[in-house]
């Protein structure tokens, strides 16, 4: 039987960061993938999802060129967007992602790899041991037990880039971050498109308020958003599709569930190594090891955060873990903050907790909000929507941020910094940034905790006797 210094199930984010950090240290890697090298993010999940949004931006810019004081004579008309993914998605996959690979040993498309006990896996056949063994296996789209929905022709994730041609009409159940930005990447491109979900405002995780922002875009923009919904049917006739809903029967060339996940748990025989799991996933403690000494389980399959960055920093972390011998000095993914991003325009970003957390704890908190519509580069670029909202205290001490606006994705890492190293309000406001940057926004809110803080009490007293 080969034998290795470790054994990599999946090569999505976390696989490949566990492979490419162990091989890049000198150590003998065998990564097994079942599918394609990439995994869900980048073959089925943000890189398509991100470069549908782009080619639907810049359509949408073309129709509202009024606004810039253009005029367009003549009309844009939508081609191949879905080519164009698809080619951006070969051109990632290509040497670019396998470079980091080079040292590596790695077994592809040959079949799902399984557990024949704690320390050996079967694929394709053949038998391959190792002392650590990293599970990264993902997760599949959930399915909800909606009638009619499994009998019809549907898209998931797994199948909408795939398509030949951008749908006329569209629904979609689900709106939270793969609904949304599905739902504006396919309005910009002229698809009618109408969301149902069960919860009662968009991007559910999130902030209430920053969801009600983006759902007043997307009305804005023709998309039908239909919250708090019960779907009774769905059927296929005549090449379409009914969803039936309290509210009616809606009819769509094509449905999109976006439903949230499930791990992806029976090809593994987890069984046969005794590895514990749940519903939500593969069982870990805080150092990302199962309950079998050595195997470790990264990124979507144990359920925590459903994000790229998270599942990358998950594998680097178990890594480091698997090969430091101390068991003191070990890393613990819940030391870590993970913010997100869901990248619709206005996007929406959130790090820390929300106000609505905040207020669940009984904590003693305060909200300081700023308005992109006060601020001049935001009127300058015409992007006035969204707000940035930090929860903080008297003291200044930062405990969570949510933005809704242009740019959020990026703003959004200043208040991660802040939070997980404890840097304050006052710190911020005396940060200087580059004006008009969209970041300055970040400054303006710290400043406008520091005004709250010297308009009232002692300080205005005390600012009128020493002047
Ligand atoms: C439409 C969409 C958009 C998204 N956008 C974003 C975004 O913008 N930002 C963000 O942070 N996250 C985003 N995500 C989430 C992100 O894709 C996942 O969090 C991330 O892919 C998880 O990485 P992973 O390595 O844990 O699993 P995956 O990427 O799912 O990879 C798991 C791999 O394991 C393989 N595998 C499974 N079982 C076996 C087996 N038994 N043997 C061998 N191989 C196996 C699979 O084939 C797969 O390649 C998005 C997801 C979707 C669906
Ligand atoms: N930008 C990003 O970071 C990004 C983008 C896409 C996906 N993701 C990740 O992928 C994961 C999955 O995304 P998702 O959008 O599928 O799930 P989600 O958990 O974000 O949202 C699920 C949505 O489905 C709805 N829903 C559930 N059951 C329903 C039912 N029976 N009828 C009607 N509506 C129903 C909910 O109301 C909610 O709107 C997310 O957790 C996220 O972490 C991230």
């Amino acid at each position: 039987m080969e034998k290795h210094d470790l054994i990599v199930i999946g090569m999505g984010p976390a696989g490949m960061a566990v492979t490419a950090m162990a091989a890049n240290m000198g150590l003998d890697v065998l990564a097994i993938e079942k599918h394609k090298v990439g995994g869900e993010c980048l073959n089925y999940g943000c890189i398509p999802s991100k470069a549908l949004l782009k080619s639907g931006e810049a359509n949408q810019i073309t129709k509202n060129l009024k606004e810039f004081g253009i005029k367009l004579s003549g009309k844009t008309e939508v081609e191949n967007p879905l080519e164009i993914v698809r080619a951006k998605i070969g051109e990632i996959s290509g040497n670019k992602t396998m470079k980091a690979f080079k040292r590596a040993k790695l077994i592809v498309d040959q079949g799902a790899a399984e557990f024949i006990d704690k320390k050996v896996i079967k694929v394709a056949g053949k038998k391959y041991s190792a002392d650590k063994i990293f599970i990264a296996t993902g997760t599949e789209p959930l399915i909800p037990p909606i009638p009619g929905l499994k009998d019809v022709s549907r898209l998931t994730n797994l199948n909408i880039f795939a398509q030949k041609d951008i749908p006329e009409s569209l629904t979609i159940i689900g709106g939270g971050a793969i609904g949304s930005e599905m739902a504006q990447a396919f309005s910009h491109l002229g698809t009618k498109v109408n969301i149902f979900q069960i919860d009662d405002h968009l991007v559910p995780s999130g902030d209430k308020e920053a969801g009600k922002v983006l759902e007043e875009k997307f009305k804005k923009e023709g998309i039908g958003v239909y919250n708090n919904i019960k779907i009774n049917k769905v059927e296929e006739k005549n090449n379409k599709i009914l969803t039936t809903t309290e509210l009616g029967v809606f009819k769509a060339d094509k449905i999109l569930v976006a439903t949230g996940r499930k791990a992806i748990l029976e090809p593994l025989k987890l069984d046969n190594a005794g590895i514990n799991y749940n519903k939500t996933g593969i069982e870990i403690n805080n150092q990302l090891e199962t309950n079998i000494k050595g195997v470790y389980a990264v990124g979507d399959c144990n359920g925590k955060a459903l994000l790229s960055h998270a599942a990358m920093h998950q594998g680097m972390l178990a890594l480091m873990n698997a090969i430091n011998p101390t068991p003191i000095k070990k890393f613990h993914y819940n030391d870590y903050l993970v913010p997100w991003s869901v990248f619709t325009k206005p996007e929406i970003a959130q790090a820390g907790i929300t106000e609505k957390e905040a207020k669940e704890k009984g904590m003693n908190y305060q909200i300081v909000k700023e308005e992109y519509a006060n601020y001049g580069r935001a009127i300058a670029d015409g992007k006035t929507e969204g707000f940035v909202k930090v929860i903080t205290n008297n003291k200044g001490k930062i405990f969570g941020a949510t933005i809704v606006g242009e740019q959020a994705s990026e703003l959004i890492h200043e208040w991660v910094l802040a939070i997980q190293h404890d840097i304050s309000m006052f710190d911020l406001m005396m940060t200087q940034h580059s004006f008009p940057t969209i970041s300055l926004m970040n400054k303006r809110v710290a400043e406008k905790w520091m005004m709250n803080k010297t308009n009232s009490g002692w300080i205005p007293k005390l600012a009128k006797k020493l002047i």
